[in-house]
């Protein structure tokens, strides 16, 4: 444990150097410390010289005075939880309690719980241990706009060359080059990015006896599970409870520094408001009171100053927490080449992995997604079978929507055989719409988890055991049940849009709707004109640009691809004769680049190329691509629309992924602004 000096050598660390100035002129001015010999003192001096002086006792005294006047107070705040916690741990050696009997028993418990997993939600459980890949973790979060589109903030990936990677497992540890340990680390990531199969594996490493031992309890708490506590309980009860088997087991926690851990994953999920402003500083850990008390507290260092924190959050939930109670925030990036690759070859046949790795690195799109894990998974579970069939080779998808196609397709098939083993009264077609309704609605108000009763609401009854009977059990989820209520989520946003953009052509096909909110306009137009499929593309293309972060994005791209023959052939099943004609595409593919040519956004601007790429037009890229290989590419006599073709097809290119010369282009400012999207993609820009 640190010695009062080195807390008060911590501290003052902190202090830039102006800062530790004015500090030494309060010794002088307000303590009378002699003037000579203090004026270039550095920290180790002056604390030496406080201490000299005032004794050990005087010394923090004055520190804290001193650093209170200065309006440090954050400062002065950590220095006397830090204090506290000394206290406690000594105070603590004269009771001397042993938790090893405690901490074994947690430890099996975990080991138990955290060994397997659902793989991409499989109904089947696997090793841990057989699937993990180590993922790309940085180090700094670089901020950006948080609430963007999951898919989008994966296409426009920020640059790596400023970041510093880091294993899970150290994300804790004291750090070589500064010795500090990080009490309070925020990871951000994705959904379906390795959140939970990061924290699962520090748990199941440490369960097991192989990392981090020094810690004592580890305590995961999701807050999928928190959500559904709605009785006081205090902490000390709540950990009983939940990991002991009753609420009067364990009577008291370590109180060293870093020997208890609680894990909070999820708290995009998070149904209680966390007040940090309002947070009475409560510190009993026997006293009951609500689970958003008891959490903000433990997060704020009131309840156990000396814990280790640990929240995971897909980024639009990161501003829950207020940045001065995080010491660091990680971002978990999935996967890079290298490991899509090892993630393939540890997951299928030798012969079978390099055949889906040359297939995915084919289609960019793909290639892309595949940074996402989950998204690895579904490919996994489309090529696998694909490829097993030789005479299959010809159809095997390279589109988004293809591959999403055939996740649909390999899952009705597995749906129907059991289907006729359970003798289940409704249709496969009849439950992919009821969750496409479902989809549909709930993106539309922004929601990705879900309730009975916004299932119910969609006519799909958790208890007649349509969904949960191995029917959808691989799109779709339901938690374990913590305390009755479940909780319900698809396998991966991704789902959710793509059978939203389903639902979407089946209601305007058999009701002649179109569910897309609309204008004033739109329904004017509507009184006079029988609803078209280019109407509904045209209301779809207007509401994905409207939204602020996306949402509508992926959907859009699944509706366009959804509307290819090609496809509809696929699905005749689902969407019999949707009639669409060529000329129908024709027209939205017209109107898609008036929208480009219009100078929307770049993120907003490459969705649309996205879209005309599902549709098979490419003429502006061919545009684009001419003027590529043409010699002068100064940039300064492109259109919009052909500014926005080159940005595209510069972020397509896995050339420019590694390295970009930007001074190709560099002859206008507006050439350098256009072209930011594709700098921040780039690992190296020239
Ligand atoms: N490191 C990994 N190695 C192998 N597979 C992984 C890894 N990380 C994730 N996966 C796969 O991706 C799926 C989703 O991962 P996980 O549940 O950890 O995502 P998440 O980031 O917590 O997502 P969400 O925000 O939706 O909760 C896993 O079920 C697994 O199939």
């Amino acid at each position: 444990m640190a010695s009062i000096k080195k807390l008060l050598i911590d501290s003052l660390d902190d202090l830039d150097k102006a800062q530790l100035k004015r500090f030494r002129c309060y010794l002088r001015d307000d303590y009378k410390f002699p003037a000579s010999g203090l004026e270039e003192a550095d920290v180790l001096d002056t604390v030496d010289k406080m201490v000299e002086r005032e004794k050990q006792e005087g010394a923090v005294k004055i520190t804290l005075d001193i650093l209170k006047k200065m309006n440090q107070n954050q400062l002065a705040e950590e220095l006397e939880k830090k204090l506290k916690v000394k206290k406690a741990a000594v105070d603590s050696k004269a009771v001397d309690v042993d938790y090893s009997e405690f901490s074994n028993t947690l430890k099996k418990l975990l080991k138990q719980d955290y060994e397997k997993i659902l793989d991409g939600n499989s109904h089947q459980n696997t090793y841990l241990t057989d699937i993990y890949t180590d993922l790309y973790i940085v180090k700094n979060h670089t901020g950006g706009v948080v609430n963007e589109h999951e898919v989008r903030q994966m296409e426009s990936n920020r640059t790596a060359t400023e970041d510093t990677s880091v294993m899970c497992k150290d994300i804790f540890k004291v750090q070589r080059d500064t010795g500090r340990q990080n009490r309070k680390v925020l990871t951000l990531g994705i959904a379906g990015v390795g959140k939970t199969v990061s924290v699962s594996k520090f748990i199941l490493d440490w369960a097991e006896g192989k990392e981090n031992q020094e810690i004592i309890f580890i305590f995961p708490l999701a807050f999928r599970e928190l959500n559904l506590i709605s009785v006081n309980r205090s902490l000390m009860g709540l950990i009983n409870k939940k990991f002991f088997g009753s609420e009067n087991q364990l009577s008291s926690l370590p109180k060293e520094e870093g020997k208890v851990m609680f894990i909070f994953d999820g708290l995009d999920e998070c149904r209680f408001s966390l007040s940090f402003k309002n947070s009475e500083g409560f510190t009993d850990v026997t006293k009951e009171t609500s689970v958003d008390v008891i959490i903000t507290n433990l997060i704020e260092k009131n309840l156990i100053p000396s814990a280790l924190i640990w929240i995971t959050s897909r980024p639009a939930a990161a501003h829950l927490i207020p940045p001065e109670h995080i010491d660091q925030v990680t971002e978990i990036r999935g996967f890079n080449d290298d490991q899509k690759e090892k993630y393939f070859t540890r997951n299928s046949k030798p012969d079978m992995s390099e055949r889906i790795i040359s297939h995915i690195k084919r289609s960019r799109s793909l290639h892309i997604m595949c940074h996402i894990p989950v998204f690895c998974w579904i490919c996994l579970s489309v090529l696998q079978p694909l490829m097993m069939t030789q005479e299959n080779l010809q159809s095997i998808p390279t589109t988004l929507t293809g591959m999403y196609i055939y996740f649909l397709l390999s899952q009705m098939k597995q749906m129907k055989a059991k289907k006729q083993s359970d003798n289940l009264p409704q249709s496969f077609e009849d439950v992919v719409l009821k969750l496409g309704k479902l989809a549909f609605t709930q993106l539309q108000k922004g929601n990705l988890i879900f309730y009975k009763e916004d299932l119910e609401e969609c006519e799909l009854y958790v208890d007649d055991g349509i969904v949960f009977s191995g029917l959808c059990t691989q799109m779709f989820q339901a938690e374990k049940p913590v305390s009755g209520r479940k909780v319900f989520s698809f396998v991966h946003l991704s789902v959710q849009e793509f059978l939203a953009a389903l639902y979407v052509l089946f209601i305007c096909k058999n009701r002649k709707t179109n569910p897309f909110p609309l204008t004033l306009g739109d329904k004017l137009k509507r009184t006079f004109k029988k609803n078209s499929l280019v109407d509904l593309h045209k209301t779809g293309i207007k509401n994905a640009l409207k939204s602020k972060n996306g949402h509508l994005d992926l959907l859009l791209r699944f509706l366009m691809g959804l509307s290819l023959e090609s496809n509809q052939n696929e699905l005749k099943d689902l969407l019999p004769s949707l009639n669409i004609t060529a000329e129908d595409l024709r027209q939205t593919c017209e109107y898609i680049k008036q929208k480009i040519k219009k100078s929307v956004s770049s993120e907003k601007s490459i969705n649309l190329f996205h879209c005309l790429n599902e549709l098979n037009d490419d003429s502006l890229i061919t545009e684009i691509q001419e003027y590529l290989n043409s010699e002068d590419l100064s940039g300064q006599d492109l259109s919009s629309g052909q500014w926005s073709a080159l940005v595209f097809v510069l972020l397509m290119s896995e050339e420019t992924q590694e390295m970009f010369e930007m001074q190709k282009y560099r002859r206008s400012d507006e050439a350098v602004i256009r072209l930011l999207p594709v700098i921040r993609n780039t690992r190296r820009a020239l």
